[in-house]
């Protein structure tokens, strides 16, 4: 009976209880020095065995990181109602709960904002009402700073991966059409897990991102996995002072698949509420999103049908989180054959 009222609060949210294996911290995560000079190397290494990394020496200011933290927090403690006004997420706002438009649920509230700064300015106002400037300045401030980063850190993929044009991906984040976006992820904590032993509490169920990269940097709260290779779920341990770097499904097919963009999810913590924020680099709507030809080899065919972001963000747009979003993208292996014998 004790245990009922306990898990009350849970009844509307049976689907995101899961029994998932225990996991424990992954050690593997490769720690990547931006200041080193062997960091093109480690990247690329890292893209290919986990399409994941950890940067440190990131050169981004502590201050923007604590600053937009403590400001997300503010906002995500207010009362429910006044989130609620605050802006509803289409897809550009504050949501809670419901993840994406086709029904995925998560024990999440979040807002989603477009890094495009106008659209910050204007559209997205109504979500710093309590104190506009501060808000949206530590914003600015947090985005134009990972941007700069992330630029980067693109040109030494391309670079660690022998490519002469080294900004040939990063000109695609750095485009005024970028598609870009930005996400603030409150995990409340849920004590109440406690009676339902051995069990977890989805906050973001498993997925791929679409983009090309995602960084997300976190506090200290720990709920984040990655997907090996192997399928199993593992830890990441959570580093407040560090960014963890992911690769999308774009940077897939720009690599023919040499890299892997990974799957990862989030599980609610019962004592500590996880804060995360993520930029999703994207490239403009009308962008060819295929295989980089100098990473061709001769004869080498794409794995994937030609498409364009627009096409398959929209495609992404009807999927489900879970779903393989490259999936209807993805040759198939009559045509590949085929192709190869001629
Ligand atoms: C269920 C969905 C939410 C999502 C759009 C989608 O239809 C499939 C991809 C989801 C995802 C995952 C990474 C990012 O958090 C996100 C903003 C994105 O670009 O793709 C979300 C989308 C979303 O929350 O709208
Ligand atoms: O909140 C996190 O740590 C990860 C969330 C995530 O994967 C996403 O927003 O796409
Ligand atoms: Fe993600």
């Amino acid at each position: 009976m004790v245990v009922l009222s306990r898990t009350a609060k849970l009844d509307h949210f049976s689907d995101l209880i899961k029994t998932c294996k225990p996991t424990s911290l992954f050690a593997g995560i490769p720690v990547v020095d931006l200041s080193s000079p062997d960091a093109k190397h480690r990247i690329v290494r890292a893209c290919e065995e986990h399409g994941m990394f950890k940067v440190i020496n990131h050169g981004v200011p502590l201050d923007f990181m604590t600053t937009l933290e403590a400001q997300a927090l503010k906002f995500f403690n207010l009362p429910q109602s006044q989130k609620d006004k605050a802006a509803p997420a289409d897809p550009f706002g504050y949501r809670s709960k419901r993840i994406g438009p086709n029904g995925d649920v998560g024990w999440i509230e979040y807002i989603l904002l477009s890094t495009n700064l106008d659209i910050i300015s204007h559209k997205s106002l109504p979500i710093f009402k309590e104190n506009p400037e501060i808000f949206r300045d530590a914003v600015e401030d947090y985005i134009t700073a990972v941007k700069n980063m992330t630029f980067e850190v693109l040109e030494m993929v391309a670079d660690g991966l022998g490519i002469d044009q080294k900004n040939v991906l990063s000109k695609l984040l750095k485009d005024e059409k970028s598609d870009s976006c930005f996400r603030l992820n409150y995990y409340p904590p849920c004590p109440e897990l406690h009676a339902l032993s051995g069990r977890s509490l989805i906050g973001f169920g498993e997925h791929t991102d679409p983009q090309i990269i995602s960084v997300l940097k976190s506090n200290n709260t720990s709920g984040l996995q990655i997907s090996l290779k192997d399928g199993t779920w593992v830890t990441v341990a959570p580093d407040q002072t560090a960014f963890f770097i992911n690769v999308g499904d774009c940077l897939q097919v720009m690599t023919n698949g040499r890299f892997k963009s990974v799957k990862h999810r989030v599980l609610a913590d019962t004592q500590s509420s996880r804060v995360s924020m993520i930029y999703f680099g994207g490239p403009p709507l009308s962008e060819k999103i295929a295989p980089l030809p100098s990473l061709m080899a001769e004869g080498e065919e794409s794995l994937y049908k030609e498409f364009t972001w627009s096409e398959f963000k929209k495609s992404a747009n009807r999927s489900r989180l879970a779903d393989n979003r490259l999936g209807p993208f993805e040759k198939s292996a009559a045509v590949m054959l085929s192709n190869s014998q001629f």
